[in-house]
């Protein structure tokens, strides 16, 4: 028997689970080992124990209850928390068993812990490490609270013991907002759902949950649960971010769908277009821009769905009926297969204000620009009208009323005699009269007596028979038969031989002469246009000029004023020839610099007009631009002339012209001849040479 109770102790005491019995007053007689270790009690110390101190929910009289139900039942089974000696808290499952022996009645209980070891719990366990959820149960009888290993997780807490409400709240930065929620759920059963951010670096966000649970209308229990949702905190804080930002963009954001509903806007719509929230809740694109029509948008999406971006202008419209300008950038999303118009809107009133400023500017620009061309248009007609139909160019006063008279004796018959220097634009005034003269329309016939032989000028002026002398081997027409009912332009004719002087009186008084070996009269009616750079007057007085001859052909002088004696001339004549030859040597030139026209102005031109024509014509050829600037090519300024260095002008020309053909070592004609230096024919400049007494040893002795 004895040996019976021992087999049983020793089975009780290593049966896998906790064992305790309880007498009527709740009294433990006895627990077994497991149950003492779980509990950490010794043998003694639980002996002394009752189940009011196992279960501090228990009280007298729902232990007489369960006392009652478990005798009445013989087993009963039900689920309860237990209170370690460490006051620690932990679930059980109690299987009871009633037994009565000679009127001893006890209560066995088998413990099984339940709070680690059920299918269940680690199936919530894992539940809810996933969803990062934690469970709490706060007994509000006796301040027990049971919390599951997620909820200590999320606070990094050892026992349940750390999440009771004295040591929960000082875990949140904001320990009385916590405190608050608390106090509510169980003074007056307002259960909560919050989102709270605890102390610490970083901080997490909890979603912290709360019902009162009731008995009768006392809050008897609160079960909670906790949410680490830190990360989803975070993403929406980012979130909210992002919306921000968006918001506080300057370009206006929509989102349409295909049926033109607005999805989302940033709040700069409402600020800039002047809409309430409310008023942008259900509202469409048309209603937004009455312009649109249905057909429009319909195939103004599907655009943006096949291109992925359009970008275009666009007014917008305010809600005040004013628009502004935009530029759009509609981008096409697709989310959840759903297509969607996203729009990005900036407003661009100030860059077409710019726009506008800059097309100003442009239109000012160009309107300048025509106002310059019609002045340079101006002043080519300016010039235009300075040269006149004789392309003469012409300014000044004292040179107008040269070209009076040539135009008052022009359509006359009468002789006229141009004097002047050499360059000053004789042979253009002939030219002048005979083209305004009645027999314009035949050949100014010219013959220049310098350039030609003595013995040839009779011939060349009259014509001869065959063999009237000897080479004469042909007829040959004179100059006055050619230009019988026209002009005759004799230049030079202070060269004409003083033999020959009289046969042109007779031309001139009476319009007939001699042919050179034949034997009639010939009768012309010659109009005659003579010129001459020397001083006949002097010629009368040393024999070399018929006076009578002089006073037949003076009949109408026209005096040619030097170049220097109309320097208001020079800078239409200067830009006259810069055109010319610009254009002839296929160079861009406009026009002559200030400074160029400053020196060109300076300079006193010996050589009159054709020294300035030469000049520029040079010019031309060395330098670029469109503008002529002042270079090698310009002679240095002459300064005034002294009267004691005056030299005459033959000897001028005589000191030039050896001058020159010291440099071409006494070359006249052909390439780097002098004639080409001085432009002039050669057989003009060797019938001025012999005139001037140069020969070739006067160069090379000098
Ligand atoms: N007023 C002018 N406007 C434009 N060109 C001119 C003017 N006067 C002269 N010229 C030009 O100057 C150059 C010299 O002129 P022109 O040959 O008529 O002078 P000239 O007095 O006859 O000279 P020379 O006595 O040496 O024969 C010519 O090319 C001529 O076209």
């Amino acid at each position: 028997m004895l040996q019976e109770t021992l087999v049983k102790d020793w089975l009780v005491e290593t049966l896998p689970y906790e064992v305790m019995w309880l007498d009527e007053t709740g009294k433990l007689l006895y627990a077994n080992e497991k149950f003492r270790n779980r509990l950490g009690y010794n043998k003694a110390e639980l002996l002394k124990l009752s189940i009011f101190d196992i279960n501090p929910t228990v009280t007298q009289e729902s232990w007489a209850k369960h006392w009652a139900t478990v005798k009445r039942e013989q087993t009963y089974y039900f689920k309860g928390s237990h209170k370690s000696k460490s006051g620690k808290f932990y679930e059980v499952e109690v299987f009871t068993q009633f037994f009565s022996n000679n009127r001893n009645n006890i209560i066995c209980a088998i413990v099984n812990d339940i709070s680690h070891s059920s299918f269940y719990k680690s199936l919530m366990d894992s539940t809810q490490d996933i969803a990062n959820v934690g469970g709490w149960k706060l007994n509000l009888q006796d301040g027990s609270i049971i919390a599951t290993t997620e909820a200590l997780k999320i606070f990094n807490a050892e026992d349940s013991e750390a999440l009771t409400p004295a040591n929960i709240i000082h875990q949140f930065k904001d320990p009385e907002k916590i405190k608050n929620l608390l106090r509510g759920v169980m003074r007056t059963s307002a259960a909560y759902d919050e989102v709270l951010e605890t102390k610490g670096h970083p901080s997490k966000f909890i979603r912290a949950v709360a019902k009162p649970v009731l008995k009768g209308d006392k809050v008897y229990k609160i079960v909670g649960v906790y949410q680490d949702i830190t990360e989803r905190q975070l993403k929406e804080n980012n979130l909210q971010l992002f919306k921000e930002v968006i918001d506080n963009v300057e370009d206006l954001i929509y989102v349409f769908n295909r049926k033109g509903e607005l999805i989302h806007y940033s709040v700069s719509v409402m600020n800039q277009l002047g809409y309430s929230k409310k008023q942008l809740e259900s509202i469409t694109i048309f209603k937004l821009d009455p312009t649109i029509t249905e057909k429009w948008w319909k195939e103004h999406f599907n655009e943006i769905v096949d291109k992925g971006l359009l970008r275009f202008e666009w007014l917008a419209l305010k809600t005040d009926g004013t628009k502004f300008p935009v530029e759009i950038s509609a981008n096409h999303l697709r989310y959840n297969g759903e297509d969607y118009n996203c729009a990005v809107i900036r407003n661009v009133t100030e860059r077409k204000k710019r726009d506008l400023k800059l097309y100003e500017a442009l239109e000012e620009i160009k309107s300048l620009k025509e106002r310059l061309e019609h002045e340079n248009e101006y002043l080519q007609e300016e010039i235009s009208d300075k040269i006149n139909a004789d392309n003469i160019v012409c300014k000044s006063e004292i040179y107008s009323k040269v070209l009076e008279q040539v135009h008052l004796v022009a359509p006359t018959d009468t002789t006229v005699l141009i004097t002047g220097e050499s360059g000053t634009g004789k042979e253009l005034l002939a030219s002048a009269i005979h083209t305004n003269s009645l027999g314009k329309n035949r050949a100014l016939i010219k013959v220049n007596c310098a350039t030609l032989p003595k013995e040839l000028i009779e011939s060349e002026l009259f014509g001869h028979k065959k063999g009237a002398f000897t080479g004469a081997v042909t007829d040959k027409v004179g100059k006055f038969t050619l230009a019988d009912g026209g002009t005759i332009f004799l230049d030079e004719i202070g060269e004409m031989p003083i033999d020959l002087q009289s046969k042109l009186l007779r031309v001139l008084q009476e319009g007939e002469f001699d042919e050179l070996g034949g034997t009639r009269t010939i009768k012309v009616d010659v109009r005659v246009i003579a010129a001459t750079n020397r001083k006949l007057e002097d010629m009368i007085k040393e024999g070399t000029f018929r006076e009578d001859l002089y006073y037949r052909l003076n009949v109408f002088p026209i005096y040619n004023i030097p170049l220097r004696e109309r320097k208001e001339d020079i800078p239409l004549l200067a830009q006259f020839f810069l055109e010319k030859f610009s254009s002839k040597a296929g160079k861009a030139f406009k026009r002559l610099s200030k400074k160029t026209v400053d020196a060109l102005m300076a300079y006193n031109y010996p050589g009159n007009i054709r020294e300035l024509e030469n000049l520029i014509e040079r010019a031309v050829i060395v330098e670029n631009g469109t503008t002529l600037n002042t270079g090698s090519w310009m002679p240095t300024t002459s300064g005034p002339i002294k009267t004691a260095e005056l030299l005459t002008f033959e000897e001028a020309q005589k000191q030039h012209i050896i001058e020159v053909l010291k440099r071409t070592d006494g070359k006249v004609s052909g390439v780097n001849g002098a004639a080409g230096i001085l432009d002039m024919n050669a057989k003009t400049l060797f019938a001025k040479m012999k005139k001037l007494g140069i020969e070739k040893q006067t160069v090379f002795k000098s």
